[in-house]
């Protein structure tokens, strides 16, 4: 089975979780992609969800799927969010951002009472960090801001190189909010937990790719089957 077949199968078996009347939040990657095809299947046989999708990505995605979409400030909370992740580390803290949605991806999971983290079982890590880690800034004083995350990495016990992403056509990638993102190759992010509240700490900082405490559960698809772990 291939890699895309793996993502599909988290992706369905997330979909199990899924009840009619939900308020779902919608990731962002190629692996929540196939969760929103599958949903999209599921409406059009008459499933009655709504969802919030995390990127204009997927809001895309899910017009086509014929999925239902809503805000957060039309509904006040959402029931489950499905999304990928980067990487994720047995206390299921994750890098997510890989493909730049980190912000809305974190404001509609912390809006979720649940967040399914869906992936092939390559996310799974002891230790978060061999993925660069990404940190969405404002362009505005990005000197400083940039000089504040390295402090923030000294006082947290890691470094390593940053580098301003850049799009394929080599222009500087810019969010669905705007705004840059630094990714910091750290390797070994030993206490993430101290890590993401020094960096929401920094002004400039808009948001970082470290998810601590927010997935409920993973769902890794791998050769041997799918594996459902359940944050302790
Ligand atoms: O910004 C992107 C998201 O955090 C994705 O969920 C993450 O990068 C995983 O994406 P994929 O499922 O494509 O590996």
């Amino acid at each position: 089975m291939n890699m895309d077949q793996l993502k599909r199968q988290a992706a369905a078996r997330a979909l199990e979780e899924v009840r009619d009347g939900m308020q779902l939040g919608l990731g962002t990657g190629s692996t929540a992609k196939h969760f929103v095809e599958l949903l999209g299947e599921r409406v059009a046989a008459g499933l009655n969800v709504i969802g919030v999708p995390t990127s204009e990505a997927t809001r895309a995605d899910a017009e086509r799927c014929g999925v239902p979409l809503t805000t957060l400030d039309e509904i006040d909370h959402l029931d489950i969010t499905v999304d990928g992740a980067d990487e994720i580390d047995p206390e299921l803290n994750l890098i997510k951002g890989g493909g730049g949605a980190l912000l809305r991806e974190k404001i509609v999971a912390a809006a979720s009472d649940r967040m399914i983290v869906i992936a092939d079982d390559t996310k799974w890590v002891p230790t978060l960090g061999r993925f660069p880690l990404p940190v969405e800034v404002i362009p505005f004083g990005l000197g400083a801001t940039r000089r504040g995350i390295e402090k923030a990495f000294a006082e947290c016990g890691v470094s390593g190189q940053m580098a301003v992403r850049r799009a394929k056509d080599g222009h500087v990638f810019v969010t669905d909010g705007g705004h840059w993102i630094v990714d910091a190759q750290l390797g070994r992010i030993a206490d993430p937990a101290s890590l993401a509240k020094a960096l929401s700490a920094i002004p400039g900082v808009v948001e970082h790719g470290l998810f601590i405490g927010l997935a409920s559960s993973a769902v890794l698809a791998g050769g041997e089957g799918i594996r459902v772990i359940e944050r302790r």
